[in-house]
């Protein structure tokens, strides 16, 4: 299995995972999404999207994000993504890297790459996708219904957002 993670996230590389191991991952979308936090070096709190469809997934909460399109890389595919359902520019931080390869599997048909991100213009707002934004603190990451492919990945976050940080 080979998987190429971008340490440069404007390179080109796509992040298609080649080859298939038995893991799953060769077969899988990836999907890119962002951790959109108020600080990408001293994270204090990060922004939470709530789907409104499809219909199973109406109402469980993720990070922005979404697919990416043939052609495009992963980083543009997510600025993209996040201009259409947020209004919004980002810098992107460092990505966090999962145990699957760099990646993150997160249904049986998924795999999920993000980037820490903070917005550099426009106010989030939930345009399409989702109905409500929330920030959450390191406390309150639990406080909404995530989806459970993203469970881990909270779990994970918890240990970068910064109690003491305001
Ligand atoms: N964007 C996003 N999708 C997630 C997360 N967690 C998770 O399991 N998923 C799943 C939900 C979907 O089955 C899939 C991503 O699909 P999507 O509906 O967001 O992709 P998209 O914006 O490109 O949508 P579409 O054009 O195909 O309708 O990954 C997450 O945190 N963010």
């Amino acid at each position: 299995m080979t998987y190429q993670p971008s340490a440069d996230p404007t390179d080109a590389i796509t992040g298609e995972w080649s080859a298939s191991d038995g893991s799953g991952l060769a077969s899988r979308r990836l999907v890119v999404a962002a951790v959109i936090v108020d600080d990408v070096v001293t994270p204090t709190r990060l922004l939470g999207a709530r789907r409104v469809r499809p219909e199973e997934l109406a109402g469980r909460w993720e990070f922005p994000g979404g697919k990416v399109d043939a052609g495009e890389t992963p980083v543009g595919a997510l600025h993209r993504e996040l201009r259409e359902e947020l209004g919004v520019a980002v810098e992107l931080g460092a990505e966090l890297m999962g145990p699957d390869d760099g990646g993150w599997i997160i249904t049986d048909r998924h795999v999920m790459r993000l980037w820490f991100a903070r917005v550099t213009d426009g106010d989030p707002e939930p345009l399409v996708e989702h109905d409500e934004l929330r920030w959450l603190d390191a406390d309150g990451l639990f406080d909404v219904h995530w989806l459970d492919g993203d469970v881990r990945i909270v779990e994970a976050l918890a240990s970068h957002l910064d109690r003491d940080g305001g």
